[in-house]
């Protein structure tokens, strides 16, 4: 049957990419175009502005990109405004038919996450395709955002091997039988997805496995042959391209990778004086930046470096 998965992978085929662009909307980082009229003391103001951004982003990457990735937190800080620009950002990309993956990083006790699972993966206002979830409270915390995936044919990204430099704190601690906790994790999370395959042999049950940890990636990529990878850390974080090859299956599938700041601000790299750049040329270096880390990606997908 067709799954979340297939349809990720359906996307990527017709792209021909597997970069997932972050939205992670920073006003620090915003040209003096899109704040000329902006009011600081007013989270609306502040929130019309990170909108515009984000729609300069979508129509530059739109062509280019397997999904957009909203985290969530950008959006929090302006409290309901800042949730009403997620609302539009979500309407927006979906009016470019794109993918919508929530960082959300939810997870609770049972019934909390159900209520988190219909937020994100039921139909309201800020409720994309996928989203991504921490599993660290055990299954009653991860499997409602399971059990709405399945029932509404969407996807979830559970947190496995995370990008950043402390993740080795907790989910590298050895286990009485001398395994690595997110090594076990792995198991479990393969012993539902390989119940659950589309017709691309993939689960819509994902894992998020960052592009700083590669060594630990091809472990990981053998014991969890069924879920689709979000590979977050390339590009700001470190993660290379070239040592990304082994997260994917030989056809150049089974994972998609994002980047955030290394595509959406890309315009501070082009001049000193980048707090001048216009809306044209912001959405000139962000698509350059786009097409430039999709190639990179297709380049290492089907190498056989793996
Ligand atoms: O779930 C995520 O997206 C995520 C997981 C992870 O292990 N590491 C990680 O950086 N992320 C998110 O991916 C984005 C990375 O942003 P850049 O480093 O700017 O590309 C941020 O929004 C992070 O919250």
């Amino acid at each position: 049957m067709v799954n979340f998965a297939d349809v990720l992978i359906d996307e990527s085929k017709k792209k021909n990419s597997v970069l997932v662009v972050g939205l992670d909307p920073d006003v620090k980082f915003l040209p003096d175009c899109l704040l000329k009229n902006v009011d600081y003391s007013s989270n609306e103001s502040i929130s019309d502005a990170i909108y515009e951004f984000n729609k300069i982003i979508i129509n530059a990457v739109a062509d280019h990109v397997v999904a957009v990735k909203p985290q969530l937190a950008y959006y929090e800080v302006y409290g309901s405004y800042g949730i009403k620009a997620l609302e539009k950002t979500i309407s927006y990309a979906r009016s470019k038919e794109l993918i919508i993956i929530n960082d959300a990083k939810r997870g609770d006790i049972g019934s909390t996450s159900a209520a988190y699972a219909r937020a994100f993966l039921g139909d309201g206002a800020i409720s994309g395709d996928m989203v991504t979830v921490n599993p660290f409270l055990g299954s009653d915390g991860y499997m409602p955002f399971i059990e709405a995936a399945q029932e509404n044919n969407k996807g979830v990204f559970l947190l496995l091997k995370t990008s950043n430099p402390s993740s080795y704190e907790i989910q590298d601690l050895k286990l009485e039988n001398g395994e690595l906790l997110y090594f076990k994790l792995a198991e479990e999370i393969e012993k539902l997805a390989c119940k659950t395959i589309g017709v691309n042999n993939y689960s819509f049950i994902g894992a998020v496995v960052g592009a700083t940890y590669p060594e630990e990636a091809k472990r990981i990529r053998e014991t969890l042959p069924h879920s689709i990878f979000l590979v977050p850390g390339f590009g700001a974080q470190g993660g290379k391209a070239e040592d990304l090859s082994v997260f994917f299956d030989v056809s150049g599938n089974g994972a998609v990778v994002s980047s955030s700041r290394g595509i959406i601000y890309s315009y501070m790299n082009e001049t000193d004086d980048w707090n001048k750049t216009t809306e044209n040329e912001m959405q000139g270096y962000i698509n350059e930046a786009a097409i430039k880390a999709k190639e990179q990606l297709n380049e290492v997908r089907f190498s056989s470096n793996r």
